[in-house]
């Protein structure tokens, strides 16, 4: 039955934490879970496709308690779908609009307690932009955080054109995005970045000059040095040693030691921004980048994160159908 908002259910299918532990013991799926209640600012989503990121399961795992929101919990944030009904205030977005954004504003502050891995999901349509068209929900839903993430660390960076980067875990979800941006929204002159051997020629398709094959040499040690190193694997202390005088190091590794003169920062999650990289990613400048593994269905969400904690993710895993 299409969905209309006279005919938006009560209860839906969810995948859903109620203690904290490794996804595959602690997720359960509730088929008669309580389908979100909407704010005036905010949109109710139809889930077409979701996205796994690693905040899911660090979460789950209890990493994030102290700004942590209370248990139960449903994971997610990547969403791709289409809106079922508005709030009073929602001033740009209609009902049937082919969605997509990472639903959390502020990534560890308080994030939804009904998230991305279920039926249905709100978020406020500041966080939501339209979906490229020529995109696929799968595709889209691989987007956000990580490309939100590769942008605002690249800005902070002040990134620009004529400049040299090295990304180091060019392969994995975020890395990926850090790529593509640097060179071809960025304009940086150089762009370097480390994955094992096996990864090296997607490193070069998504537009890196140079593909380190960590398992075979140390970044720090190459003679070259780099005015921007992004770190996605938690290297600073070898990063600092890698770049030039005044160079910048921005890691996105949220814990652990920092070494002079790298910086942090956790993502603020924004539809204008989605807004505003939509035209690379519809002239396919900027591409999401899908494990080979493909998809995984709704039923194999904690399968899906067994996979995700492994840490060889190549781009991203989405759930779909849902
Ligand atoms: N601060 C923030 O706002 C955010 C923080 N994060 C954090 O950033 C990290 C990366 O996130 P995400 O990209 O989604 O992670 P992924 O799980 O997608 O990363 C997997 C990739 O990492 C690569 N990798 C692992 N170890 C190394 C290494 N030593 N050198 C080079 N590459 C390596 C793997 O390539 P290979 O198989 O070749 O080793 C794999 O392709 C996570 O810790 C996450 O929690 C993510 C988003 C936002
Ligand atoms: C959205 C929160 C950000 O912080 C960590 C540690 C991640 O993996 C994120 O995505």
């Amino acid at each position: 039955m299409e969905n209309t908002a006279s005919s938006i259910p009560s209860k839906m299918k969810a995948w859903v934490y109620s203690e904290h532990g490794k996804p595959v013991d602690v997720l359960k799926l509730d088929s008669n879970y309580d389908v979100p209640q909407l704010k005036e600012d905010q949109v109710l989503i139809k889930v077409v496709a979701a996205a796994l990121n690693p905040v899911d399961f660090k979460r789950m795992l209890g990493m994030f308690i102290h700004s942590d929101s209370p248990l139960p919990s449903v994971p997610g944030y990547d969403v791709a779908g289409v809106v079922l009904k508005v709030g009073s205030q929602v001033r740009t977005l209609k009902e049937g609009d082919e969605v997509y954004g990472n639903i959390n504003e502020k990534g560890l502050d308080r994030p939804k307690r009904s998230g991305t891995l279920a039926e249905y999901t709100v978020a406020e349509e500041n966080l939501l932009a339209l979906k490229p068209k020529n995109l696929g929900f799968i595709e889209a839903a691989a987007i956000p955080l990580a490309i939100g993430t590769a942008y605002e660390g690249l800005h902070k960076t002040a990134l620009s054109a004529g400049k040299s980067i090295l990304v180091l875990g060019g392969a994995g979800g975020v890395g990926t995005m850090v790529i593509q941006l640097a060179k071809h929204v960025f304009g940086a002159s150089k762009v370097a970045a480390t994955s094992s051997s096996a990864k090296l020629e997607l490193l070069k398709s998504l537009g890196a000059d140079l593909a380190i094959d960590y398992t075979k040499e140390n970044f720090e040690d190459l003679p070259e040095k780099f005015d921007v190193i992004y770190d996605a694997v938690g290297q600073s202390e070898r990063a600092v040693k890698a770049i030039k005088e005044g160079g910048k190091v921005v890691t996105i590794e949220p814990v652990g030691e920092l070494a002079e003169p790298a910086f942090r920062f956790i993502l603020t999650s924004s539809g204008a921004m989605l807004g505003t990289l939509n035209p690379f990613l519809e002239n396919g400048k900027v591409k999401p980048v899908i494990d080979p593994r493909g998809t995984f269905a709704f039923s194999q969400t904690p399968q899906a994160f067994s996979y995700l904690e492994t840490g060889r993710v190549t781009g991203k895993i989405v759930i779909h159908p849902i």
